[in-house]
């Protein structure tokens, strides 16, 4: 297994690039340590495909360097790079049974027959393939044959990095979980180096240790399931993690007031102080999950009016309305809530404030 390092790394499929805007990938620095657990998440066209191939040499970066424990493999063929990738889709042999299938990336690198039959049994047994070993894949069902696809992936110890691609697309709901579980076992156990691309914030977010949220080209955070939750870097990670995502409130300064709309809303002085601080374009950001409902006037509170109150079981999800705008509070079962004018509190120490999109102070 590798750390693998971007510098400066980007790609602009014309080549030359006027502005950001032109990248799939801006410009960028990271590191993918080795043994790390990593999620990919983003959108559709965010540029996840482009920096998957980049490492696994499918495609050329247009500028900067991909580096492998230290060595620049950037003009390195994919052959050369000791990566093992998995697809959307199954990619095997129907006409070798499962056993096979398995053994090939093995005896291919003209692995010793004996060490072949020890790491295909043990792949198999953590995958549950174990009893479908001697069967022709050609006759399994779509789930079982993307399991040998991972299981291919997996079974070979010397790989730099294994990289899948949405690699649960094809398999059912229920085995879904069972196999994100499974494939996060098989790290613990093996301690591969694993990128996992997927748009899914749930798969992303199961699977990682650390999550890399990608929009527009660009990362816009890099860490941990709890810190995209509680401290994103990006109204984008507020927006896209979290069901509902986070709400977000425009907020102006006047002097030391800082107001919603027409309402004046007390906020902690060191937050008040980062807002003085930045001169872009200011927004609050709270989780449904922080919304309180308040006392009339009470610190950190704004009036507001309740239109919808969703039963879900294990909490509800009320809509509110003031000042033109809509936010979300998840609430507790029990709670007793009416629609009509209440007051919410949205400045507790879990708001984020952001500048131009950008998380500022804590
Ligand atoms: N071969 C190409 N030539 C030109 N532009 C491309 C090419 N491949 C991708 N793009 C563009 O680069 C951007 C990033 O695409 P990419 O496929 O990397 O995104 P993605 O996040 O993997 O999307 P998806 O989840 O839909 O696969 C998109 O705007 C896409 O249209």
């Amino acid at each position: 297994m590798a750390r693998i390092e971007f510098k400066n790394l980007g790609h602009a499929y014309s080549g030359n690039p006027a502005s950001l805007k032109d990248y799939a990938l801006q410009p960028m620095n990271m590191v993918w340590e080795d043994g790390g657990a990593y999620a990919l998440l983003g959108p559709s066209g965010c540029g996840k495909s482009t920096l998957l191939n980049i490492i696994s040499g499918l495609l050329q970066p247009s500028e900067g360097q991909v580096l492998f424990d230290g060595r620049d493999m950037t003009r390195m063929a994919t052959r050369d790079r000791n990566i093992a990738q998995v697809f959307q889709f199954p990619v095997l042999y129907d006409t070798m049974s499962v056993f096979d299938n398995l053994a090939f990336p093995l005896r291919n690198r003209k692995i010793a027959e004996r060490e072949v039959q020890a790491r295909v049994r043990e792949i198999a047994e953590m995958l549950d393939l174990t009893r479908d070993l001697k069967q022709r894949a050609a006759g399994l069902s779509a789930d079982a044959k993307q399991k040998i696809s991972l299981g291919r992936g997996l079974v070979r110890k010397d790989v730099a990095a294994i990289l899948f691609d949405e690699p649960l697309t094809v398999i059912d709901p229920h085995m879904k979980w069972e196999l994100r579980q499974k494939l996060k076992e098989i790290h613990h156990q093996l301690k591969l180096t694993l990128i996992y691309v997927t748009h899914d914030q749930v798969e992303a977010l199961t699977f990682a240790d650390e999550v890399v949220v990608m929009t527009e080209g660009k990362v816009v955070q890099q860490g941990k399931p709890e810190a995209l939750f509680l401290r994103p870097d990006h109204t984008f990670v507020g927006y896209f993690i979290g069901s509902p995502g986070m709400n977000f409130c425009p907020v102006r300064l006047e002097g030391d007031a800082v107001l919603l709309g027409q309402q004046r809303l007390q906020i902690e002085a060191a937050q008040l102080q980062a807002l003085k601080n930045s001169n872009g374009e200011l927004k609050l950001g709270i989780r449904p999950e922080f919304v309180e409902l308040a006392a009339p006037g009470a610190t950190g509170a704004v009036s507001a009016e309740i239109t919808q109150v969703q039963h879900l079981g294990t909490s509800q999800l009320v809509t509110a309305q003031f000042e033109g705008m809509s936010v979300k509070a998840r609430l507790s079962p029990e709670m007793k809530i009416a629609t009509g004018n209440q007051w919410l509190r949205l400045a507790k120490p879990e708001t984020i404030y952001f500048s131009n999109d950008e998380r500022i102070g804590r």
